[in-house]
C-alpha cells in the first residue's frame, strides 16, 4: 500500500511515532493509502526548516529569481496535469470533469498569477515638509512576514492550498502546510513539483495529520509561526485564532457560511437556474460560496421550484472516471451522517422535499461511498436549523419573498456574511441590492466567476480579511516605512 509522508526541508519523511492513517476514495471506501500522522517533532523540524530557509537562500533571492521558480512551479503541476487529476479525484471522489476545469488549473494559476503581481505592485512615498526646511521623505518598502502555517480544507484541496502558498511563496515567504487529513495526496506531489522546479529546500513542507491534538493544533501552537491563513469551518477558525493570540501572530480566516441566492421576477430565468443548480450542487455542495438559501419572488416561485428540481434530477450522479458523471459523492461517510442528519431534520422540521431526501442506490462497487442525492426543500420556517446552519451539502431550501426590503433582510438575517447571488435583469436594482447585502463577494447575475485579482473574504462570521489580488500581498508581507530626513 501506497504510504504518503511528511515533506520537511526538502524529503519526504515518515514519523517518528510510527502512526498512520488510512486515506480512504469516497466514492468506493476503499484506503487508497497510508498517511504518516505527524506528532510534534515533525512539525518543529518542518518549522525549523522553513525559518532556515527564510533566513538562507530564500530569502536571498531577488523578486526576479522566486517569481521565475515559482512560475516553473506552474508549469510542473500542468506538466504533470493528469497525476494531479488522478490523486485529487481518488482522495476526493469528484468528478474529473470539474476537476479538470477547475482544481487543477487553478493550483498552477495560483503561482502565476502572484508571481506576476508581485512583480507589478509599487508601495506608498509621501514627502513631508519638517520645521528646519530641509523636509524628509517617507517610502515603504514591504518585506514578507516570515514563516506560515498554512491549515487547508479537504472540499478543493490543492486550489485552496496553493491559493495560499502561491501568494505566500511570490511574497518571500516560506511556508508549513497542513492539508485536511482528507485530501493529502496533491500537497504531498507539490513537494517533488517545487523540488524539480529549484524551490530551496525548507520552503515548502507539509505536515500531515488531524486537527486537534494533532499536526493542526501543533503548528497553530507552534511559537516560531509568524502568521495563520486558513480556509474552514468557523469553530476551527475560533480555535486557531486563539492559538495564535498567543506571541500575538495574524490569521487570515476564510470561514463558513450560509449563502443565500436572490431571484427576481425580472430575472432571465435560464441565467438564474443554471447558476443556481451549479450553487447548490457542484462539488456536491462542498463549496464555501454555494447557495443553501434560494429566495425567490413570488409571481416566478413555482416555476423556479419546478425547473430547478428537473435541473437537479438531471445531474449525472457517479464515480470520477465516468465522462458523463457531473456529481461526485461526499467527502466521507461521516460527512454523510451529518448532511443526512439535516435531511432528516428538514423532514422533522415540516419541509416538502421537492426531490432528494435520501441517498441513491449505486452499484455494488460503489455501494461504499458517500453518495447521497441533491436534495431540494421548501416550506421550512426561517429559524429551522436547516435553513440558519452550514450543511456543506447538495441541498438547498426555497422560499418565497414579495418585496425587494423582505429579500434583503431575509438573505441579511445570519451571523454569516461569505457569497450571495443575485438574479435579476434590472441593472438598477442589482446595483442597489447588492450594495446592502452583508456579504464579502456578491455575484449578480453569475456564481463562482473568479478575478484572481479581486477581494475574496467573508464578513461577520464568515472569515476575517481578504486575500485576492493586492490583499493576498497585504496578508503575506510587512509594510514597513522608511522615513528619511533630507
Ligand atoms: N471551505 C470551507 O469553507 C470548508 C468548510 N467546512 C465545514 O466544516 C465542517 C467540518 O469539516 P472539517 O473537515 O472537520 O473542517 P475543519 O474546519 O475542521 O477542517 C479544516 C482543516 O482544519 C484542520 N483543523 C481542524 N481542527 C483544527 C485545530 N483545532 N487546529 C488546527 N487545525 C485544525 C483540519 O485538519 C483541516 O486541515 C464541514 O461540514 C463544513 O461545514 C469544511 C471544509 C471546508
Ligand atoms: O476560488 C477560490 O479562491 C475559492 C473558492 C472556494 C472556497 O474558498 C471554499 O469552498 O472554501
Amino acid at each position: 500500500m501506497k504510504e504518503i509522508k511528511h515533506y520537511i526541508n526538502g524529503e519526504y519523511v515518515g514519523s517518528a511515532n510510527g502512526r498512520l492513517f488510512d486515506n480512504v476514495n469516497p466514492a468506493n471506501g476503499k484506503v487508497i493509502s497510508r498517511v504518516h500522522e505527524a506528532g510534534r517533532e515533525e512539525v518543529d523540524a518542518a518549522v525549523k526548516a522553513a525559518r532556515a530557509a527564510l533566513n538562507g537562500p530564500w530569502g536571498r533571492m531577488t523578486v526576479e529569481q522566486r517569481t521565475a521558480i515559482l512560475h516553473k512551479v506552474a508549469d510542473g503541476i500542468n506538466a504533470r496535469f493528469d497525476e494531479f487529476l488522478e490523486a485529487e479525484c481518488q482522495d476526493t471522489g469528484k468528478p474529473k470533469s470539474l476537476a479538470s476545469h477547475i482544481d487543477i488549473p487553478r493550483g498552477a494559476a495560483n503561482f502565476k498569477v502572484f508571481a506576476d503581481l508581485i512583480k507589478n505592485v509599487a508601495a506608498e512615498a509621501f514627502e513631508m515638509a519638517t520645521p528646519d526646511g530641509t523636509g524628509a521623505l517617507n517610502y515603504a518598502v514591504r518585506r514578507p512576514k516570515g514563516v506560515i502555517g498554512v491549515i487547508s480544507p479537504w472540499n478543493l484541496p490543492l486550489l485552496l492550498m496553493t491559493w495560499k502558498v502561491g501568494p505566500a511563496l511570490a511574497c518571500g515567504n516560506t511556508v508549513v502546510v497542513k492539508p485536511s487529513e482528507e485530501t493529502p495526496t496533491t500537497t504531498a506531489l507539490l513537494g517533488e513539483v517545487m523540488k524539480q522546479a529549484g524551490v530551496p529546500d525548507g520552503v515548502y513542507n507539509v505536515v500531515h495529520g488531524f486537527g486537534g491534538n494533532s499536526a493542526g493544533a501543533f503548528l497553530t501552537e507552534h511559537p516560531d509561526v509568524d502568521a495563520y491563513t486558513f480556509t474552514g469551518e468557523t469553530g476551527t477558525g475560533e480555535t486557531i485564532m486563539k492559538a495564535a493570540a498567543n506571541g500575538v501572530r495574524q490569521v487570515s480566516l476564510e470561514l463558513g457560511g450560509k449563502n443565500a441566492g436572490i431571484v427576481f421576477a425580472d430575472c432571465d430565468m435560464d441565467k438564474a437556474i443554471e447558476g443556481t443548480l451549479r450553487s447548490a450542487f457542484a462539488n456536491c455542495g462542498q463549496v464555501c460560496l454555494g447557495t443553501e438559501r434560494v429566495y425567490v419572488q413570488r409571481p416566478i416561485f413555482d416555476e423556479f421550484v419546478a425547473r430547478l428540481k428537473a435541473g437537479a434530477e438531471e445531474l449525472v450522479i457517479g464515480p470520477p472516471d465516468d465522462e458523463r458523471s457531473n456529481f461526485g459523492p461526499l467527502i466521507s461517510l461521516k460527512h454523510r451522517e451529518k448532511v443526512l442528519s439535516y435531511y432528516q431534520k428538514a423532514v422533522d422540521d415540516g419541509a416538502s422535499v421537492i426531490t432528494g431526501g435520501g441517498v441513491p442506490d449505486m452499484p455494488a462497487e460503489l455501494a461504499h461511498g458517500a453518495w447521497v442525492q441533491p436534495t431540494i426543500w421548501t416550506g421550512l420556517k426561517d429559524d429551522s436549523a436547516v435553513v440558519t446552519e452550514e450543511i456543506f451539502g447538495p441541498c438547498c431550501h426555497i422560499r418565497p419573498f414579495d418585496t425587494e426590503a423582505e429579500a434583503i433582510e431575509l438573505a441579511n438575517s445570519l451571523p454569516y456574511g461569505l457569497a450571495s447571488a443575485l438574479w435579476t435583469e434590472n441593472v438598477t436594482r442589482a446595483h442597489r441590492v447588492a450594495g446592502q447585502l452583508e456579504a464579502g463577494i456578491v455575484w449578480v447575475n453569475s456564481w463562482f466567476l473568479r478575478d484572481l485579482r479581486t477581494a475574496f473574504g467573508g464578513s461577520k462570521q464568515s472569515g476575517i480579511g481578504r486575500e485576492g489580488g493586492v490583499h493576498s500581498l497585504e496578508f503575506y508581507t510587512e509594510l514597513k516605512n522608511i522615513c528619511v530626513k533630507l
